[in-house]
């Protein structure tokens, strides 16, 4: 395989859910561990995964949430997106705000779960999520850390 083709990138889906108040307000954000198994395992990211052939962004993130937390989401909102390159993959994640689900959060992969804030907790967090902490930074006039670690 030529080099040019081993790093196409791979689309992956991920899904930025976000608490709002009544006045319509972002707060906290959801953050998943990677299970057992993946590649690195136990970093914190935001969930969802690969698009399958024929998927859009919107269908991947329905299905990939709905296989690793149990949830139905409603509508998504494509925000940012960003390509990485690991040693093991070159991945152009598509970020999509999603404000709007269903159902009781269930982590069929064991996975942990937690709601965040700036500057998050959970350490550590995967190299492709600390610039989305960064928009966040800018969007909610965070100063300071993003994270620990
Ligand atoms: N889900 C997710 N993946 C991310 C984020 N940031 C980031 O760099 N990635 C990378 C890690 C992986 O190389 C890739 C996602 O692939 P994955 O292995 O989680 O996807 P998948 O669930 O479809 O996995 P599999 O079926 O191949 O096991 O994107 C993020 O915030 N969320």
């Amino acid at each position: 395989m030529s080099e040019a083709t081993e790093r196409t990138p791979v689309d992956v889906a991920v899904g930025v859910l976000i608490e709002r108040d009544a006045a319509g307000n972002e707060g906290r954000f959801l953050l998943t561990s990677r299970p057992e198994g993946k590649v690195y395992a136990g970093y914190w990211e935001f969930p969802g995964g690969k698009l399958e052939a024929g998927e859009s962004v919107h269908q991947a993130l329905a299905r990939e949430l709905h296989e690793e937390l149990g949830i139905t989401i409603g509508e998504s909102h494509a925000w940012r997106k960003l390509v990485m390159d690991y040693p093991h993959a070159r991945v152009r994640l598509h970020f999509c705000k999603v404000f709007d689900w269903q159902g009781e959060f269930q982590m069929r992969e064991q996975q942990t779960m937690a709601w965040e804030q700036l500057p998050v907790q959970s350490q550590p967090v995967l190299p492709g999520t600390i610039p989305v902490l960064e928009w966040f930074a800018q969007e909610r006039h965070h100063a300071g850390p993003t994270h620990h670690g």
